[in-house]
């Protein structure tokens, strides 16, 4: 009998390896961080070679520090950062370009045109998504437009496109296999989210040759097996492929409508899922594929803050006002209130529900009083206010009440942060044991496929609370804390500086 399961979280600027157990325990996790390439203003980019090896020894890493053989592993689960784009070479496996990362916005003059032609309205009405950089269509197109203009070696089929999942299965498989998962396919914005396949009109639309495409499967499913050369001499089956934030929100339980999950890494993701139906939200959520399992689709809304976690390396590194994330709390309590400052960290764009690109951060209400302390406080109610932007939405356009808030990644361990969350919401805030829900949610999918994990109501027990923050915030004096942001992030998008102002 097999012990573990292996969960690669491959993720925006590090790759990380776990072992679980039957008990849903992580046993051992290793931890590779890996070069990000910032080529021009706004863009980002990663070499997916080196991805590819940060996986391998964050592999190697794990099964030493867990002492355990690759024999032991019944199955492989690989979650990872979503949209990122690869394109390679089928027969060599060489990558024809950097990878071009989800936060990059060196394709918004592609999507700018899409806008002004009116292709909106199909393109949400297919994919759920909105016309933007962070996914990969336009980015597939710029790669091609500049390795292969008349798509002729695309035609051939001699390139491949995947997301990172994809890159990944096709490495581990020694280049036999090409496929992703269906929660991935669905940022694609090349995938009819309905029909549940490749769209021709997008496929036209952005000039992508059907033949570069992978295969799309179920989430839990047996994707292929290692090669033994690339897995410590062993053919071990991979059973769950599955974007990181619906991974999070498999690995929090949250399998009901009215149960939320936000994670609060460098930009937040909030995603509740939907069931069966495809819920469209006329205010800026995206609806996407959280899962699917046994032929049985599962959808999700979702809200994209850019900047979360990130505003808080932005107090370090930036304006050298901390010298650690985890002072931000110590600094935040030591005022009662931020003095009617505001910190708008739009530093790439505002995402859900505002999608305005060309918006840059602000600081509103400043005086001769205002103190490092007051501005510290501001950026970390800046991240709650986010929240609260999106919540708010996503429970109007669902049409129901919110049952559970969920929270996890590495801003969470910051309590003022949870319990002004919390104030502000009016709603519990629950975080769990085990923070580690993304990477938890591809083990627990990859050990259903195979039997390891029995069902989907054992997860859920198997769930437990670390903390629950309970709201405690005077409701007049949180209705006109959050009417000051409204009115901090409409001033923020009036200031915009244009190519007409040089
Ligand atoms: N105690 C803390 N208080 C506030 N923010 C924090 C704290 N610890 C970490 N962070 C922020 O959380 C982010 C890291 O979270 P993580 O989930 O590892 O991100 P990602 O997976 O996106 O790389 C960083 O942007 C960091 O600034
Ligand atoms: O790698 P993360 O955790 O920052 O997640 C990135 C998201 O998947 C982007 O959509």
């Amino acid at each position: 009998m097999k012990d573990y399961i292996l969960s690669i979280d491959q993720g925006t600027t590090s790759t990380r390896a776990f072992l679980i157990n039957r008990a849903g325990e992580i046993i051992a996790k290793s931890q590779r961080e890996f070069e990000q390439f910032y080529p021009q203003p706004g863009w980002v980019e990663h070499d997916a070679n080196e991805i590819w090896t940060s996986v391998l020894a964050a592999m190697a890493e794990v099964f030493r520090l867990g002492d355990v053989h690759a024999s032991q592993v019944e199955a492989i689960g690989i979650t990872n950062q979503r949209e990122t784009s690869v394109v390679w070479e089928k027969d060599t496996g060489r990558p024809v370009h950097k990878a071009v990362v989800w936060q990059s916005r060196q394709t918004e003059d592609i999507c700018q045109q899409l806008r002004e032609h009116g292709h909106a309205a199909m393109i949400k009405e297919k994919t759920g998504l909105l016309i933007d950089p962070y996914f990969s269509a336009s980015k597939v197109k710029w790669v091609l437009d500049r390795v292969d203009p008349n798509r002729a070696r695309a035609k051939r089929g001699e390139l491949y496109f995947g997301t990172i999942d994809t890159w990944l299965i096709y490495k581990l498989t020694g280049g036999k296999v090409h496929k992703t998962d269906r929660s991935n396919a669905s940022r694609t914005m090349l995938y009819n989210i309905h029909t549940l396949t490749w769209d021709e009109e997008l496929l036209r639309l952005f000039d992508v040759p059907k033949a570069m495409l992978p295969d799309v499967v179920d989430t839990s499913s047996h994707l292929g097996n290692t090669v033994s050369h690339h897995f410590f001499g062993y053919e071990v089956p991979i059973t769950a492929s599955a974007g990181d934030q619906q991974a999070a929100l498999f690995g929090q339980a949250c399998f009901e409508k009215g149960m939320v999950k936000n994670t609060y890494g460098t930009g937040c993701f909030m995603l509740m899922p939907t069931g069966s139906e495809a819920i469209h939200s006329p205010s800026g959520l995206l609806t996407t594929i959280a899962w699917s399992l046994d032929n049985q689709v599962t959808y999700a809304l979702e809200g994209s803050i850019f900047v979360g976690g990130s505003a808080v390396g932005w107090l370090r590194d930036g304006l050298r006002m901390i010298e650690q994330t985890s002072d931000s709390e110590r600094y935040a309590l030591r005022v009662a209130s931020t003095d009617g400052v505001y910190v708008v960290p739009a530093f790439v764009g505002l995402g859900t529900p505002y999608w305005d690109s060309d918006a840059r951060g602000a600081m509103f209400g400043l005086t001769r009083g205002t103190t490092k302390e007051h501005i510290i406080r501001a950026t970390l109610e800046a991240i709650c206010y986010q929240t609260k932007d999106v919540l708010d939405t996503m429970m109007k356009d669902a049409g129901v009440t919110l049952n559970t808030l969920r929270v996890d990644g590495g801003a969470v361990k910051n309590n003022f942060l949870m319990q002004f969350q919390s104030d502000l919401m009016h709603a519990p805030v629950e975080r769990p044991v085990n923070n580690e829900t993304t990477a938890l949610g591809a083990a627990y999918l990859a050990g259903l496929y195979t039997g390891f994990f029995k069902d989907k109501d054992t997860i859920k027990a198997r769930w437990q609370k670390d903390c629950a923050f309970e709201p405690a915030m005077d409701p007049i004096k949180r209705r006109k804390l959050y009417r000051g942001w409204q009115k901090a992030v409409e001033a923020t998008r009036v200031f915009k500086v244009t190519d007409e102002d040089d």
